[in-house]
């Protein structure tokens, strides 16, 4: 096997989640014809969730040229294709650090959280079938179209306030957790805090359907009988996720314990290992440490495992606003283009969002890593600097950058071309 270029074409590939957009409806199948036309054909009736791209072996992604496995390519030459600074920093020449999807949601993911290293090691030991990885996965998702999650408990103020005034919440946590969340959240400190917010989703998760989906039903109910309850906003997501799973636990542990979080196009928000969230609609994204570890225990029908979750989430509790990443300048790159940097606290992944609205070329210093960049709107060029040989960049298209390669990005129109490239430095 001849070692690879330093830049060229990869096919990602596609995961048939049962809550992915349907069809041509998702940005998933989209991108997946148009980068592989020859091969993907869509079948509108079936659900398109997620397009994965990195080395991660449950869904290899290939090279374009002769479908030669990019893990394969990186374990043939892990220096070239990783960089030696990444093999001693993450100990590995097997694969890229990170693993880069698309998303595209049209019911409500599971309610869910990813455990951290030592958690990992330990769950892969014990159940590798439901746990395939021994790494953690901190995740961050920048949202391509308006985007719904839920993410990280609701200050306790809030929640506190929906048990005082919400009898099916107060009924299935109980008067005597109540009364001792109640009294207190006010003079705990925060590791009390989060003591009590434990007892509180503890009681929640450990509930037997016999109870909670009568609850649930009531709990829908009166969402149309006294909305002002909820608030227009929590009423409306109450009844919206009830059609999708009818008298679920999730009604309950995501939209009366989490945080509704709202991103617009182009916002981005962050997830630490154990803390919990799910995603709700929209199109995203998705960068995260190469692992496919979730612990689930709400609105899904795959596996939960309700006790780890219980006992591994943070408990942390912020304002939504702060669940938020922003983007900040990235000052290697030059040219015409908007470059936005989406830079999480943790080694394993960065995203840079390209967008041009002019012609012209943007180009880039070389990366002290590897990359995979995604077209997702409109076409171009992307080229080695100081190569003669452009190769067309058009939606859909998904391309490895080697470390150390310097390109350049060229739009031949004022048309929008906008691209997500995830990378990992040392
Ligand atoms: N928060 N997002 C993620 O973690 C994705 O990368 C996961 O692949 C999905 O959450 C998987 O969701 P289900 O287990 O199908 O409910
Ligand atoms: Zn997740």
């Amino acid at each position: 096997m001849s070692s690879a270029p330093k830049l060229f074409r990869v096919i990602g590939g596609a995961q048939n989640y049962d809550w992915g957009k349907l069809g041509s409806t998702s940005a998933v199948a989209r991108f997946a014809k148009l980068n592989d036309p020859e091969n993907v054909s869509i079948d509108e009736e079936k659900p398109y969730a997620e397009l994965w791209m990195g080395t991660h072996p449950s869904v290899p992604t290939v090279s374009a040229q002769d479908r030669t496995p990019l893990r394969d390519l990186v374990r043939a030459a892990p220096e070239e294709m990783l960089g030696q600074d990444i093999i001693n920093k993450f100990g590995s020449r097997e694969g890229i650090p990170f693993l880069f999807k698309v998303l595209s949601i049209r019911k409500v993911l599971s309610i869910q959280a990813h455990p951290d290293k030592a958690l990992a090691r330990q769950l892969h030991a014990s159940d590798p079938k439901h746990y395939p990885d021994d790494n953690h996965k901190p995740e961050m998702a920048v949202a391509i179209t308006d985007f719904e999650a839920f993410c990280g408990f609701k200050p306790l103020a809030e929640i506190d306030a929906l048990l005082q005034k919400i009898p099916e919440f107060r009924e299935l946590v109980g008067d005597d957790v109540v009364a001792e969340f109640h009294s207190g959240i006010g003079s705990a400190d925060v590791a009390g805090k989060k003591k009590l917010l434990q007892k509180v989703f503890s009681r929640v998760m450990n509930s037997p359907e016999s109870k909670f989906e009568p609850l649930a039903a009531r709990l829908v109910e009166r969402t149309k009988s006294d909305p002002q309850l909820f608030g227009e906003t929590l009423a409306d997501l109450i009844q919206r996720l009830d059609a999708q799973f009818p008298n679920d636990i999730g009604l309950f542990c995501g939209c009366l314990l989490l945080n509704h979080c709202i991103l617009k196009s182009g916002e981005a928000m962050f997830l630490e290992a154990k803390d919990p969230h799910a995603y709700i609609s929209g199109d995203i994204m998705e960068c995260m440490a190469a692992s496919d570890n979730v612990i689930r225990a709400g609105f899904t029908p795959k596996f939960k495992d309700v006790e780890v979750l219980v006992d591994c989430l943070t408990y942390s509790f912020n304002p939504v606003e702060e669940q938020k990443l922003k983007p900040t300048p990235f000052p290697r790159g030059a040219g015409v283009a908007e470059l936005k940097l989406y830079d999480p606290p943790i080694d394993e992944f960065s995203v840079l969002q390209t967008t041009f609205t002019s012609a012209g070329s943007e180009t880039f210093d070389g990366l002290d890593g590897p990359s995979l960049l995604i077209v997702t709107e409109g076409k171009g060029k992307v080229k080695l600097q100081g190569s003669s040989e452009a190769l067309d960049a058009s939606t859909g298209n998904i391309f490895f950058v080697a470390p150390k390669a310097a390109i350049e990005l060229v739009s031949e129109s004022k048309d929008t071309f906008t691209s997500y490239r995830a990378f990992c430095e040392a």
